[in-house]
This record gives C-alpha cells, sequence and structure tokens, in this order.
C-alpha cells in the first residue's frame, strides 16, 4: 500500500515517520477485527493519559448553560436552553487538538469495573456535582451523575459505546441522559451521536459527528440534531442543523439552529428571523475541581491509573503496558473469584433497574435511531448508597482494612464503604 503524509507541522511530521508502521500494523489489526473494537490493543504513542470516565466531565464544562433552563418560565425557550447547553458538550469532548492547537493522544483507557471519577465545579452557577462509576466492563458501560442543588438541575446518564470497523473506526454511544428540572418538574431525554474517526490514513485523526441525535421534553418538544462533516451538506467539517418542534406538529420549527459545533452556530425563529449567532469557541469553561490523588479512594479513576498514566506521560512504553497489565490481571483474578463465590461487584453509587419509565415515555417518541431507547442495562444513581457513603465519611468512619476478596492485588484489597 503507498501512502501520502499530509503536509504537517515539522515536529509533527518526524514523530509521524516514526509512528508510521506501527500505525498500519494498528489499523491491520483493526480492519480484521470482528467484536468489540474497545478492548483492541492501541499503539503507545496514541494512548491517552486519562480513562473513559473522564468524559463525562464533557457534560458541565459550562454550569452555567447547564442551569441556565431553571431560569427560564417558558418551555419553549426551555428546551432551546437545553439544546444550547448539550451543543456546548461536544466540541471538547471530540476535539483532536488541545487548548494550544496541539494534537492530543486519542486512545482513552478502558475503565474496569467499579472505576469511579468524582469532582466539583465551583464558579458563579454555585457547586454542581459529579460522580462517575464503570458500571460494566464487558460490554462498557458509564454511569454518571451531575447535580446542582443551588438550581435544582441534575442530569442522570449511561453510556455504552459500541465500536466497529466499517471503513474506518465507527462508535455508536448506546443509553441516554436525562437532564431533570425541579422547578417545572421537567425531563429532557437526550441521545448521542455517532462518532468515526477521520483521518486515518493520513494519521491526521478527527473524531466527527454523524446521523441523528435527539432531546425529548417532557413538556412536548422534540429537537432533532443532524450531523454532516465534509464534503456533504454545508463541504464543513463538524456541521449540524437542529430543529425544535412540537411533538405533534414536525413541519413547524420553533427553532433552527445551524452551524459548526467546533465553531459557531446560528439561531432562527420559525419564520426564519436570524435571532443570535453563538461563538462556542468564546465560552469560559470551569475547570473540574478533583481530589489530590493521595487522598483519593483506591477505585478513584486517576489514582488507579496513576503508574499507568505516569508511564504514558514519561513516553516509557514497557511500563506503560506492564501497568496496564498488573490492572488487567488484577480485574481478571478478582472476576474469577467473584464466579468461584458466586458474588458479583457491588456497585458503589449506581443501581441496576428492569425499567426506566421517565425514559420509556420520552423515548417512544424516537423512531429510526439504533442508539435511542433505553438499553436493557439502566443504571440508576442510588440515593440510598449516596447517603450511606456520606453519612459514613461524616461519621469518619473508614473503609475496612479486610478485602472483601483477597486477590493480592495492592489496589483490590478494598471493601464497600
Ligand atoms: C485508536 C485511534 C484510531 C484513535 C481514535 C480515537 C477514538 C478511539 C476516540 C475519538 C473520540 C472518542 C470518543 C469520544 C466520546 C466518547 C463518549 C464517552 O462517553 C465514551 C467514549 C467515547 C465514545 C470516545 C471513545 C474513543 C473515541 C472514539
Amino acid at each position: 500500500m503507498s501512502l501520502t503524509i499530509a503536509p504537517v507541522k515539522c515536529e509533527e511530521k518526524r514523530d509521524e515517520q516514526q509512528h508510521k508502521s506501527a500505525w498500519f500494523q494498528f489499523m491491520k489489526s483493526v480492519a480484521t477485527f470482528r467484536g468489540d473494537l474497545t478492548s483492541l490493543t492501541a499503539p503507545p504513542f496514541l494512548l491517552a493519559p486519562r480513562s473513559i470516565v473522564e468524559y463525562s466531565t464533557y457534560w458541565s464544562e459550562h454550569p452555567r448553560l447547564l442551569v441556565s433552563p431553571a431560569k427560564e418560565e417558558c418551555p419553549k425557550r426551555r428546551a432551546l436552553l437545553v439544546l444550547q447547553w448539550f451543543l456546548s458538550t461536544l466540541k471538547h469532548q471530540h476535539a483532536s487538538r488541545d487548548e494550544n492547537g496541539k494534537r492530543k493522544k486519542m486512545k482513552p483507557l478502558n475503565p474496569f469495573l467499579g472505576e469511579i471519577f468524582l469532582g466539583k465545579w465551583v464558579d458563579d452557577a454555585g457547586t454542581t456535582h459529579l460522580i462517575t462509576e464503570q458500571v460494566s466492563h464487558h460490554p462498557p458501560a458509564t454511569a454518571y451523575r451531575i447535580w446542582n442543588d443551588a438550581h435544582g438541575v441534575r442530569l442522570e446518564g449511561h453510556v455504552s459505546p459500541k465500536a466497529y470497523f466499517s471503513s474506518t473506526i465507527n462508535i455508536e454511544r448506546q443509553g441516554y441522559s436525562i437532564l431533570h428540572i425541579d422547578k417545572y418538574n421537567e425531563d429532557h431525554w437526550i441521545t448521542m451521536p455517532k462518532v468515526h474517526v477521520e483521518g486515518i490514513v493520513t494519521l491526521q485523526i478527527a473524531p466527527e459527528l454523524s446521523g441523528v441525535s435527539h432531546i425529548h421534553s417532557s413538556s412536548g418538544y422534540t429537537t432533532c440534531i443532524n450531523y454532516s462533516s465534509k464534503g456533504w451538506l454545508k463541504g464543513k467539517s463538524n456541521s449540524f442543523t437542529a430543529a425544535i418542534y412540537p411533538d405533534n406538529d414536525e413541519s413547524h420549527p420553533l427553532f433552527t439552529l445551524e452551524g459548526r459545533w467546533s465553531d459557531s452556530y446560528t439561531i432562527k425563529d420559525g419564520k426564519g428571523k436570524l435571532l443570535e449567532t453563538v461563538n462556542l469557541g468564546s465560552l469560559r469553561r470551569t475547570p473540574l475541581e478533583v481530589a489530590p490523588v493521595e487522598s483519593q479512594h483506591p477505585l478513584e479513576s486517576r489514582r488507579a491509573w496513576k503508574p499507568v498514566v505516569d508511564a504514558i506521560n514519561a513516553n516509557d512504553i514497557f511500563t506503560t503496558g506492564h501497568e496496564k497489565g498488573k490492572i488487567e490481571n488484577a480485574q481478571r483474578a478478582l472476576r474469577k473469584m467473584e464466579r468461584d463465590a458466586g458474588k458479583t461487584w457491588v456497585r458503589r453509587y449506581f443501581s441496576q433497574v428492569e425499567e426506566d419509565p421517565i425514559a420509556e415515555k420520552l423515548a417512544v417518541k424516537s423512531k429510526n435511531s439504533t442508539s435511542d431507547g433505553p438499553g436493557r442495562m439502566i443504571w440508576k444513581f442510588d440515593e440510598e448508597k449516596y447517603k450511606r457513603i456520606m453519612e459514613n465519611q461524616h461519621n469518619g468512619i473508614k473503609s475496612p482494612t479486610r478485602s472483601r476478596f483477597d486477590s493480592g492485588v495492592g489496589f483490590l484489597e478494598i471493601e464497600e464503604v
């Protein structure tokens, strides 16, 4: 196979030459792989020093936008504010370059079962809390809950990325999120669009969105967001069009939005009159505050993965593999012990439920999207579990030192708190 490397900056070019063969080897294994791509091991130079559980952070990088619908009396305008907040979550989640324009390593670490990620945002919107937990390893599923009590807003959801190869790497995100607004007792059911990776031949990796995603509000509004990329529709990457309409009248949108989720977009009313142009790039982001690694719970992502992340950052391929292997082997050993003992891993913050009536009611409005609809695995934030953990923390009750399963592996020697 002959290949052309697109013109790139000088220092990037040297790295890319070096990575070319590892890359093609990797792509060959990807192309012939059948099954779940998330379990495929990417070449070290692509490994991101963070786990997929950290992706839930993107939901609330602009807490002000997340809580903004709570202050809006009109349900139509609330639907618009929910859409505007949703659009603000896409750019950095799918960016291939960081704030300084430097290429990001893109392949996130695969979370282990029980991995948690906790934090909070503190800014003029008050305190917004985040709890994320890897509730399933195979198939992968991440559950999260984000809430702001001052504004009476909470977001709860779970996502199950399903990857497959078809001319490139494609990822479907099954699952959904529900944004609840206390003041109006209103729910917004939200799905995520498909992602595929562009630029795999030239190694100019750029995630792109496609297909349709939805937001359904319990007040009777439907939002459809259509994603398109280069060579289609507007001919620009990261493009989208969105329309909000009453559930019973799909032909008369109340608002239409159009532009790029990585850049700027316009909002027009039902008559096509321009209301506003929004520049997503100029939005101020509030950083998530995460406890220092030393004081984290052993299952917290950054503590558990620290040796791996340090090795990735030090460009130490051998130690990266070795430390990753330690976690993977420990997990396998733990699963075996559970099987032998006839036990299952107790999720710390979430519990599996048979049905989710709110989601079921709102999901039926979507007919033709595979990632829509309540999946087979529904995970709900468990208020009881959370209360117990908070009470124990308050009373200074430490987790028992005895391990639930004596796996003999350092960080797994922990007990339910
Ligand atoms: C291995 C090489 C080709 C790098 C390719 C980058 C891929 C693996 C990256 C680019 C964008 C990423 C996705 C972006 C957002 C999410 C949402 C999160 O809730 C689950 C993971 C998921 C779905 C990511 C999975 C990994 C991803 C698809």
